[in-house]
């Protein structure tokens, strides 16, 4: 990000924000704004602590969020507040060098030819702290992501996970009231991924500022974040904890991320669901009127006849892809009930599961879920 102001905004001298303090501590933004065809509109609030995981197919609008909230986007209208001071409030913005924001991205960005101390050193030097405060600053903020021993190292000599934890020690580096985290561990490889998310994890614990998570990877959202929004074509489509989230995703997007098979149907007293594509589930769990059900991808059994024992829920389906997940297989079903079943690697060669061909997918009842839509 270019700290600076951008073009349109006020100078607004002086203040820490636009107008005076409304006392509450954390994030409230609503944030609206056209980006392309795309209008944006997505309200966000968290609490001192809290790390809030912004999810969302792309071109959704997260990126554009993230931007609007460190002031390089102007908003339309709506505000951002954080810690009751007003950053926007729709008609005036404080520019992005005068919001206590920190910044990490998938890109690290350090400077190539500063040291790791000198590049944490940066922000608290360029806001007036003198070089021997900046530095024992930054030495701080390195040992508390375990890299006090490689304080004099250039990023070339660092790992790319040590490169990520020295860009995360330099967003902190300023005492931001926002931290923004875009897309943070997306660079890094799978082995270095997961121990950096386990570093991640570990310092935002103790980090007493708002974040703001923007990440593809639904593994980051589910283990960093206490609260999910999905932003999809610029609109909120869900809220939730991770475990509301698992449990009852209201969206085909959130259905993919969280691994469920989800219809949007119309259910009766009786436990017949009527999916919107005139499927027809059966389940133990009734719910009447408009309602999502699902059925775990682990549920679906998967046959070369019509099953015996008459299970309440059985399709003839075509299969559409096969993909190897480890020890177990994923089958993509299509027909009256377009299925995700997932079986043993047994089951693929047992059945000779093959693109193209025609099964049958059986499910219980007692796995089909239903909610209120
Ligand atoms: N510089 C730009 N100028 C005009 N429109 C843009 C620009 N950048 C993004 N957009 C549009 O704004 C919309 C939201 O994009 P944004 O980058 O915020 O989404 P995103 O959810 O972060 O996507 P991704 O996951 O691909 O990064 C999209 O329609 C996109 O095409």
């Amino acid at each position: 990000m270019t700290a600076g102001t951008p073009p349109g905004a006020a100078r607004l001298d002086g203040l820490d924000g636009l107008d005076g303090l409304d006392g509450l501590d954390g994030l409230d933004a609503r944030i609206r704004l056209s980006r392309g065809v795309t209008e944006i509109d997505v309200a966000l609030t968290a609490g001192p602590g809290e790390v809030i995981g912004v999810l969302g197919p792309n071109g959704g609008g997260k990126t554009s969020t993230v931007l609007a909230l460190a002031g390089v986007l102007p908003l339309a209208s709506g505000h951002v507040r954080v810690d009751g001071a007003v950053w926007d409030d729709g008609r005036r913005r404080l520019p992005p060098d005068r919001r206590r924001v920190g910044l990490m991205l998938a890109d690290s960005l350090l400077f190539p030819h500063l040291r790791a101390v000198d590049n944490v050193a940066f922000g608290p030097r360029s806001r007036g702290v003198d070089r021997a405060g900046a530095r024992r600053r930054a030495l701080a903020e390195l040992d508390r992501v375990g890299l006090a021993d490689r304080a004099q190292a250039r990023p070339r000599e660092l790992s790319s996970g040590q490169q990520a934890r020295v860009a995360l020690a330099r967003a902190l580096a300023t005492d931001p009231a926002l931290l923004l985290l875009d897309e943070p561990l997306a660079a890094l490889d799978p082995d270095t991924r997961a121990r950096t998310r386990s570093d991640l994890a570990t310092r935002l614990a103790a980090y007493g500022g708002v974040t703001v998570l923007v990440t593809h990877d639904p593994l980051d959202a589910l283990t960093l974040a206490d609260r999910l929004v999905f932003v999809e074509d610029g609109q909120v489509t869900q809220t939730g904890t991770p475990a509301q989230v698992l449990g009852e995703p209201r969206s085909a997007y959130v259905g993919t991320v969280v691994g469920l098979n989800l219809y949007a149907a119309r259910g009766d007293a009786h436990g017949h669901v009527t999916t919107e594509t005139g499927g027809v589930l059966v389940t133990t769990d009734p719910t009447e009127g408009a309602v999502w059900a699902t059925i775990p991808p682990g549920a679906v059994s998967l046959h070369r006849h019509e099953p015996e024992g008459s299970p309440r829920n059985a399709w003839a389906l075509r299969i559409r892809s096969v993909t190897m997940q480890g020890q177990s297989a994923r089958v993509g079903l299509e027909g009256v009930v377009p299925l995700t079943a997932e079986v043993t690697l047994e089951s693929v060669t047992a059945l000779g599961l093959q693109v193209g061909q025609d099964v049958w997918a059986a499910v219980k009842a007692t796995e089909v879920r239903t909610y209120p839509r």
